[in-house]
């Protein structure tokens, strides 16, 4: 008999969570989780999934834009939120059941509570009961950031955003990260007034500064207006339900909600985690070692309240990593390097490995190749979008160290592009291959 209850208890069965879980109980160890909310975590519940879902209503709205291109006579057309909402929201009712079908049929006993470390090997559930556990696995993701202004109570985050009652009229959104411009694009092209608040005149940080640029240009192209250096300094409620933001200097604008993307925290707070003796990062972020363990030798942690790279892979590869380490006796790490990732705009963007401007730091002289071209799919629109796409590589060797994309379907090329940079091609690999023609990816091996 083992002197604890379960050989690993989860806390949060999000990306991370449950690929450990299920991973850790197929190598044989008797596993429990905690989910205060909803199996599945950000990603599925209100993350990547249902953001996804409506990144295709919006490419839909788009297409029926110009239908007449297509040889198409569309009678009066009208677009009916709450039946798009609910539907995204039954197909993520439909995964989450996946997700604890999943953990069943690994034997994983799953609790629908909130629990909280009371110790290295003890949790304690919100019903009172306490569980011991050889290990404790802490995978309970972050929260939206809300900035404190007054008025803030008013604004969403990017959790209620999907669950709004009508599409707004008029929409504000405060940030210049993934999250701003993604819903942003997406409800552009669903009709509304959109205005974007950002702080400094970067956005997207993380990006090639030249493929930024042209998402830039082509959002103003399609309305989105950008209001750069500039914060929410109020926001008041007027009588007809409407939104009063006060943007400073006697700038105010009247919108119907303001969706605040202005990054997230790890969920740390009241987690008992000083009961442990594990001390937190300035983000509130849970320190850990290139194995995901804690100060506590006991209490291990993945995803994103460890505050690495917030990105589901990620997540699921430091979990199964974990599992691996820890209950399959094949200690594992997850290597960083040239994770591909992508904003979900319109059109999207797409990078892996260093930018230009990072290349030209490390490596001092590199070499850049770019195809700046129309999509053939654009030709049906008259917006006249381009396309951008970037190889940086090293000066004398070639070899890539980054790809950078925007344009229709980047996200999808990205993938497979991101395979050749990990692998340590160089752009000779690229120029020896046929181009698959037409199509958009052709542009990759035909950089000039
Ligand atoms: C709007 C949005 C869009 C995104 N889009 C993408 C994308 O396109 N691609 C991508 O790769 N990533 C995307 N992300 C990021 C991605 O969702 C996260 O990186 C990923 O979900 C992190 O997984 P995790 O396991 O660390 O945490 P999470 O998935 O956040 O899971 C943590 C779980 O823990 C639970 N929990 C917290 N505290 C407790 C407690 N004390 N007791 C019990 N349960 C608890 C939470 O309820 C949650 O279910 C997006 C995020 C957002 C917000
Ligand atoms: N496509 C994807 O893979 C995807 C999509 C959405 C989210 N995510 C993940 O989720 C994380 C969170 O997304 P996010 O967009 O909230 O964060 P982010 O880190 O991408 O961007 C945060 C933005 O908020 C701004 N900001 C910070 N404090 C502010 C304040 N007080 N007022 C106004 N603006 C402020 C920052 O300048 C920055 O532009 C991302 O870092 C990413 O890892 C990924």
């Amino acid at each position: 008999m083992s002197e604890y209850e379960y050989d690993l208890f989860t806390i949060g069965a999000g990306s991370g969570g449950v690929r450990a879980s299920r991973i850790a109980a197929a190598h044989g160890a008797k596993v429990a989780i905690a989910e205060e909310y909803r199996l599945g975590g950000t990603c599925v519940i209100r993350g990547c999934v249902p953001k996804k879902m409506l990144v295709y209503a919006s490419m839909f709205a788009d297409d029926l834009s110009h239908p007449e291109n297509y040889g198409w006579t569309i009678g009066e057309k009208s677009f009916d939120w709450p039946t798009l909402r609910d539907f995204v929201q039954k197909d993520v009712t439909r995964l989450e059941g996946l997700y604890g079908n999943t953990l069943e049929s690994h034997e994983v006993d799953t609790f629908s509570e909130r629990a909280v470390v009371t110790g290295p090997n003890s949790v304690k559930l919100a019903s009172g009961r306490e569980i011991t556990a050889r290990n404790i696995l802490i995978a309970t993701g972050g929260r939206p950031h809300m900035p404190d202004f007054p008025g803030a109570e008013h604004c969403l985050s990017s959790n209620e955003i999907f669950h709004v009652e009508d599409k707004p009229k008029c929409l504000m959104v405060a940030g210049g990260g993934y999250i701003a411009m993604e819903f942003a694009a997406i409800f552009n092209a669903l009709g509304s007034e959109v205005t974007v608040v950002n702080r400094t005149d970067r956005i997207l940080r993380a990006y090639d500064e030249q493929i930024v640029d042209r998402m830039l240009h082509i959002a103003m192209g399609r309305g989105i207006d950008f209001r750069m250096h500039s914060l929410i300094e109020s926001v008041e409620k007027l009588d007809d339900g409407r939104l009063e933001v006060d943007l400073g200097d006697a700038n105010k604008v009247t919108v119907d909600q303001v969706l605040i993307a202005a990054g997230r925290t790890p969920n740390t707070e009241g987690l008992g985690l000083d009961n442990a003796g594990i001390e937190l990062g300035k983000k509130g972020e849970i320190p850990v070692d290139e194995y995901n363990r804690t100060s506590c030798p006991s209490i291990y942690a993945v995803g994103d309240v460890t505050d690495r790279v917030a990105l589901t892979p990620v997540a699921i590869r430091e979990g199964h990593a974990f599992a691996d380490t820890v209950f399959g006796d094949n200690p594992r790490t997850v290597n960083y390097d040239a994770i591909p990732s992508a904003v979900f705009s319109q059109p999207p963007l797409a990078g892996v490995g260093l930018t230009e401007t990072e290349a030209r730091k490390q490596y001092g002289n590199v070499k850049v190749y770019s195809s700046d071209f129309r999509p053939m799919k654009n030709i049906f629109n008259p917006h006249a979008e381009r396309g951008l796409y970037k190889m940086v590589v090293e000066e004398v060797s070639e070899k890539i160290l980054g790809i950078h994309m925007i344009g229709p379907e980047s996200p999808e090329i990205m993938q497979v592009a991101a395979v050749a940079v990990k692998a340590g091609l160089t752009k000779q690999a690229f120029d020896d291959t046929i181009a698959l023609h037409p199509s958009m990816a052709e542009e990759l091996v035909l950089l000039k």
